[in-house]
């Protein structure tokens, strides 16, 4: 007779026989601050491509391959769910505030998301808001010219951070409210700065509150939590006082033309003032640390890799010479720098995972997961795994140009519906601010060493490298 069946398909393994990191709950708890990022990687050195822990109070599944990723957004449903946090949330209720999309979720978050995206994220309103950031980079090449041309050398040696804290602030703030904030003066105003450092210690304050229960943390210690408060409190204020300038305008007599996202959700009225506040406060706080910092990494991975350098100012020139088109093509016209991001947030991904709760039982790895289970997707090991990426610690942008297969590779931005929903204000933010400095500037660091990293709720660098700007005549 026929000889024996189909191997029986391995049957998925028990959840329990998940491989575990030994850490205890609390132990883990300690550990996430500032390494999580660097914890991840080792354990799955350690445990392989999937496993399990317990930090705090929560049960998470941790997967770093990109088919597993792909596998899990597969079970995300039609409202994708991260984990929320808490000590924002408590603040949001202490004020009597709305949610942004950010903390929201279900029904809530699809509606309001579904209408901010047409001004935030769709190519439509990225055209729009293009030009605004444009000038806002021009501006920083000419703060820049001003400032080498003030000192007797030919050149600049500085550490940028703080720069680069207002160039994203004012860029983000004219596309949302159609305002300068004159950040890129002589005497950027007090305020403002007052702003920038507010989101900080928001950030800074936000990492040991992570998996503090609420309840708990107002006691265990007041200084953070009353920190944590007064920054938002100050975010908030800040917030108020642009979108009371715009609203002042704007029941004076419709604009006639584009003056920024803010403007347009309000005319739209699709969504109510309250819901447009909770959502712009949430786009000015989070439109600064996010893309100031691949900024510097880039800058940084472009002073050592001279020889990247030099392509990209030769792919600007080639596009800059194809005579004056519409930004958008000129933009897309550049496919090596736009690699140059994605390498940048390859090694340095802002937000170092993506965290799902899988809508249905899913089987990653052959094991199975039951639906509920928070399982993360390791941005931070992925990028530096040599099972994903050949000499992954090669910055070589020319890797996400060849033939091959890097879908669920470049996840920097998160997946499907409930993505980076600033990914578009981000990308154009940075390719214009690189176009710019790059054809106005070469780049040099003092250090050739690597950076290390630590994560404040956003991975930055340990300590802000040193950048030599010198003027190409
Ligand atoms: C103008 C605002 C803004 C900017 C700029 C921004 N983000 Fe976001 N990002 C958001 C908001 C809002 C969300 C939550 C979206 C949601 O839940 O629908 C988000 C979510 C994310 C997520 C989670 C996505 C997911 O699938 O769960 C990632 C990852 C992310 N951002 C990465 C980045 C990176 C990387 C940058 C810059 C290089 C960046 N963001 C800049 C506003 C921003
Ligand atoms: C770093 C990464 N973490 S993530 C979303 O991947 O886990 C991230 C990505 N994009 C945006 C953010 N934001 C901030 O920084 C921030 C500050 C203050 C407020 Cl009111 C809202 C935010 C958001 C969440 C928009 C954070």
């Amino acid at each position: 007779g026929a000889g024996p069946g189909p191997a029986a398909a391995a049957r998925p393994l028990p959840y329990e026989a998940i491989p575990r990191s030994g850490r205890n709950a609390w132990l883990s708890l300690y550990r996430l601050f500032q390494r999580f990022h660097l914890v991840m990687q080792r354990n799955f050195q350690r445990l392989g491509p999937i496993y399990r822990e317990t930090i705090g109070t929560y049960n998470c599944v941790n997967v770093l391959l990109p088919r597993d990723a792909a596998q899990l957004f597969q079970s995300e449903g039609i409202f994708p769910r991260r984990m929320g946090i808490e000590s924002w949330i408590a603040h949001r209720q202490l004020r009597n505030h709305k949610c942004g999309i950010f903390l929201l979720n279900g029904e809530e978050w699809r509606s309001d998301r579904l209408i901010l995206n047409k001004e935030v994220i769709s190519p439509a309103g990225t055209r729009k808001f293009l030009p605004f950031l444009n000038a806002v980079a021009q501006d920083f090449v000419t703060l820049m010219h001003r400032r080498i041309s003030k000192n007797t050398r030919c050149s600049l040696t500085i550490d940028l951070y703080g720069d680069l804290f207002r160039f994203t602030l004012e860029g983000s703030s004219y596309a949302l409210y159609g305002e300068r904030l004159g950040l890129l003066e002589e005497s950027p105003n007090a305020e403002s700065q007052r702003f920038i450092s507010a989101v900080e210690t928001m950030l800074r304050t936000t990492l040991p509150l992570l998996f503090i229960p609420p309840g708990l943390m107002r006691w265990v210690n007041t200084k953070l939590w009353r920190d944590h408060i007064e920054a938002w409190d100050t975010i908030f204020k800040h917030a108020d006082k642009c979108i009371q300038n715009i609203y002042q305008e704007f029941c004076l007599g419709q604009p006639r033309k584009y003056s920024g996202i803010m403007a347009e959700l309000l005319m739209q009225a699709e969504l109510p003032l309250d819901s447009i506040k909770a959502n712009i406060t949430e786009f000015t706080a989070g439109g600064v640390d996010t893309t100031a910092m691949p900024l510097l990494f880039t800058l940084f991975e472009l002073a050592r890799n001279p020889s990247v350098q030099t392509a990209i100012r030769r792919e600007i020139a080639e596009a800059e010479s194809q005579g004056p088109r519409e930004l958008s093509k000129v933009l897309n016209s550049m496919p090596l720098l736009k690699s140059a991001l994605k390498e940048t947030l390859r090694l340095y991904p802002v937000g170092i995972t993506v965290q799902r709760y899988p809508t249905k039982d899913v089987v990653l790895q052959n094991y199975c997961v039951p639906a509920g289970t928070l399982c993360q997707v390791g941005l931070y090991a992925m990028g530096r795994s040599p099972e994903v990426f050949s000499n992954p610690e090669r910055y070589d942008p020319l890797r996400w140009l060849s033939k091959e297969d890097n879908s669920f590779k470049a996840l920097a931005f998160g997946f499907g519906a409930r993505q980076c929903i600033g990914r578009r204000l981000a990308e154009t933010e940075m390719m214009l601010f690189l176009m710019h400095v790059l054809r106005n500037f070469r780049i040099d660091t003092v250090s050739k060493a690597d950076i290390k990293t630590v994560f404040g709720f956003i991975l930055m660098p340990e300590k802000p490298p040193l950048l030599t700007f010198r003027p190409i005549d």
